[in-house]
């Protein structure tokens, strides 16, 4: 027997995903632009069809990108899935602010993610969700940290400050199942399977990828997701800044269940306006139904073995 729900029916839906610039130092400064981003989204977007609305932000939203800023910036947010939580008495005033633009605008927030710290001192790179009554429903901290080491081009290492979250996390509408990640968590596609196979008709991360694995995976891993699971994927990145410490590859995309990319940013500040519409999502699922005609007699359990 499985432990989740039903899926809600798939309805159409229209995404917005703030491609967020001008994030320096000063945190009231970042929350303000984000709450005004948010507004402006909520706003736009009258050339799509009337719907229901996801407005997602990046990856580390409110402050620089960088392990040294993390526990700088870190807040507190003490969220327990399933259980009543007091927004508007939040510790977190990243938290107060998304919960307050959601309702504000009557519509879904992905608030890209914060540092967060645990009671254990603990620092998380998380996401929140909230619905268009300002509740937070949903959260995912990034599983997998950003360790990697590209000699002479790209060397980052989040676990100095992080700790990887350990559990998946998803959210229903009234129009459609969503997955959550952030960023790395795009390369291990069985983080996705999982959403996926719980019934999500989408998958939305925040992420950051910079202008080395940028221009080499960041379209290609969210075609790879949407395809070998037949979901709509989406990814919204910070606008690019040579100033600051980071420099994210931008270019927020959305990639529909048969790979085609719906809508692509450059680098620069923007809102990425898409309509997510089922018919595609079905159609792919009838065409090419691998979800029918999965072997599992074949295959081993792969969750433990390592290459
Ligand atoms: O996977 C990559 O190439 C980039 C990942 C990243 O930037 C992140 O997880 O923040």
């Amino acid at each position: 027997m499985s432990s989740f729900s039903a899926p809600p029916t798939f309805k159409p839906f229209n995404l917005a995903l703030i491609q967020l610039g001008g994030v320096g130092s000063d945190k009231a400064a970042n929350l303000q632009h984000a709450r005004d981003m948010i507004l402006k989204a909520a706003h736009e977007g009258g050339h799509l069809e009337p719907g229901p609305k996801v407005i997602v932000l990046p990856e580390i939203f409110n402050s620089p990108y960088g392990h040294v800023h993390f526990p700088v910036y870190a807040e507190t947010i003490g969220y327990t899935s399933g259980k009543s939580y007091d927004v508007e008495n939040s510790p977190s005033e990243s938290v107060r602010m998304l919960s307050s633009a959601a309702k504000e605008t009557g519509t879904w927030i992905i608030g890209g993610s914060i540092a967060e710290r645990e009671a254990d001192g603990k620092i998380y790179n998380t996401c929140t969700v909230y619905s268009p009554k300002g509740e937070l429903v949903a959260m995912h901290r990034k599983v997998h940290l950003f360790d990697i080491d590209i000699p002479g081009k790209m060397t980052f290492k989040e676990s100095e400050t992080l700790t990887g979250g350990s559990t998946t996390a998803f959210f229903d509408t009234e129009f459609a199942r969503i997955g959550l990640g952030i960023c790395y968590d795009v390369r291990f596609p069985e983080l996705a399977m999982i959403n996926a196979r719980k019934g999500c008709h989408a998958l939305i991360y925040p992420g950051a990828f910079n202008l080395t694995t940028g221009p080499l995976h960041w379209k290609l891993l969210q075609q790879a997701r949407a395809v070998d699971n037949q979901v709509f994927f989406s990814m919204c990145s910070p606008a690019r800044d040579m100033t600051a410490g980071y420099h994210a590859w931008g270019h927020s995309m959305a990639v529909d269940p048969l790979g085609a990319v719906l809508a692509e940013a450059e680098h620069s500040e923007t809102i990425v306006h898409v309509r997510v519409d089922p018919k595609v999502f079905q159609e792919a699922r009838a065409g090419i139904p691998v979800s029918t005609q999965r072997r599992f007699d074949v295959y081993p359990d792969i969750s433990k073995l390592r290459a």
